[in-house]
């Protein structure tokens, strides 16, 4: 192995991983040599190291290994010297967050208030966000800043806001002395209009330039307003130099925000860009979990009956704001009407939300699914064989079409080869009653409907 080789494998490892986790991760590694079959790199810092060596170790040794077999480990050193990657990664200690002079002990500066119930305490973590939430909590240790900017971004309702104040409270806690300013970028441009038109822009600049960590939420409103972006460049670029942290939130990677100038953009992405991904259905089942905790206690008495956070969890998709809202009704009605929370009173309270978040099946994906499940071929399914191999299938697959598509039965009839729609009804009805008598048929279904709604 030769710093050459680890060049070339890189580009493999581009292909692999994908460019933003090219970027912070895999490029800022020094190869520094192979012995007794450990293969050693620099890296920036301890976190990185960690984190680099958990969750991209087996590709690394994997891509190493093709061209060198007798590598049996990886390990990953802080460089004694780091000062290779000014911009991406690690400070030196001596360039530790101070205080600002003069500045009050326990002034941690908010422009917007923080909301109580989002600390980390209450983030529930799984694949989709370990990522975003990790990188929080480095940052929010308020040790020496190691990337800069953090650059959280995602979907709406997927959590960054959460993050943002879950980072300020820590910091609150966790470093009293620093003076921390919260605020949206709305509210951003905001001081920066009042401040044009009260001819305060010195008090202005001063104000933000005077902060040790600058949070910025939602930082996509800002493009397209010219004489803010310009401000906001001024101030993130002082903010840079004197090594204070800078941590901005928006709905979209830096580069995929439209009216932006080139010079904000490529700043924003020189720090740590990580995103919150869609929820899948384990992180959702979890937020339902956590959330139903602190309903309890609100509503100690209402207890949710087995299957309905499962069934909400798959039903309603990705916005955790939706979930959350759809739990918090649930609760409210139930104390209502004096009903326990089941999956009758789940479909009764929640209606609008489960229809308007159903995820569109289609009926070619369920005849796919099922002709995979049951082996057999898709044109066998769809053609005029009777044999009972085919159309027990081909009635499953009516029966789901039916249940999990919004298709009337003569629009299912027309894509089972054109079938007429009395033929679809029997098989529906079909499966219906083998459902109460065969356990196979229950379980077949069963599995089927997890895979497509998944
Ligand atoms: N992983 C999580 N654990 C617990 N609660 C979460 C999680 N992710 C999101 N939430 C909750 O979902 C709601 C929406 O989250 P938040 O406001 O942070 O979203 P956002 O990404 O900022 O959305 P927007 O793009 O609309 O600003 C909040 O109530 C938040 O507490």
């Amino acid at each position: 192995m030769t710093q050459e080789k680890w060049g070339q494998l890189r580009q493999r490892l581009l292909k692999t991983v994908g460019q933003n986790n090219y970027t912070t991760w895999i490029e800022p590694l020094q190869f520094r040599g192979l012995q007794d079959g450990i293969a050693t790199f620099d890296v920036p810092t301890n976190f990185m190291g960690n984190y680099v060596s958990q969750n991209f170790s087996d590709l690394i040794l994997h891509e190493l290994k093709a061209e060198d077999d007798s590598i049996r480990r990886l390990s990953f050193a802080v460089a004694a010297n780091s000062g290779a990657r000014p911009s991406a990664v690690d400070a030196p200690t001596a360039q530790r967050v101070m205080p600002a002079a003069g500045k009050s002990a326990q002034s941690a500066l908010t422009a917007a208030p923080l909301d109580k119930r989002f600390t980390f305490d209450s983030f529930v973590v799984g694949k989709p966000n370990e990522l975003a939430h990790a990188a929080a909590k480095r940052v929010a240790e308020g040790g020496p800043v190691t990337f800069n900017p953090l650059f959280l971004y995602g979907g709406v309702g997927l959590g960054k806001t959460h993050l943002m104040h879950a980072i300020a409270w820590e910091l609150q806690t966790r470093r009293p002395d620093l003076n921390v300013l919260y605020l949206s970028a709305e509210q951003f441009m905001y001081r920066f209009v009042q401040a044009l038109r009260d001819r305060k822009m010195m008090d202005f600049k001063e104000m933000f330039r005077s902060v040790d960590v600058l949070m910025v939420d939602d930082v996509q409103f800002i493009a397209g307003k010219d004489s803010t972006q310009e401000e906001f460049f001024h101030t993130f670029n002082a903010l840079v130099d004197q090594n204070k942290q800078i941590i901005i939130s928006a709905d979209r990677a830096p580069g995929e925000i439209k009216d932006l100038e080139e010079r904000v953009k490529s700043r924003l992405q020189c720090g740590l860009v990580v995103d919150l991904h869609p929820t899948d259905y384990e992180l959702r089942l979890g937020i339902l979990q956590s959330k139903v905790e602190q309903q309890m206690e609100t509503y100690p008495d209402l207890r949710v009956e087995d299957g309905v956070l499962e069934f909400l969890a798959h039903r309603i998709s990705t916005n955790v704001r939706v979930l959350e809202g759809a739990l918090t009704r649930l609760f409210a009605f139930a104390s209502l009407v004096g009903r326990k929370i089941d999956m009758d009173l789940t479909q009764d309270c929640l209606a609008d939300v489960l229809r308007a978040s159903e995820r569109k099946i289609t009926v070619e994906e369920i005849q796919r699914k099922v002709s995979e499940h049951y082996n057999i071929r898709l044109s066998d399914m769809i053609g005029p064989k009777r044999l009972r191999a085919y159309a027990r299938p081909r009635q499953v697959a009516m029966y789901l079409a039916k249940q999990l598509t919004s298709r009337s039965l003569p629009e299912i009839g027309r894509r089972f080869g054109g079938r007429d729609h009395t033929t679809v009804m029997h098989g529906v009805k079909r499966i219906e009653e083998l459902k109460q008598s065969d356990g196979q048929i229950a379980e077949d279904l069963e599995l089927l409907r997890r895979s497509l709604e998944a």
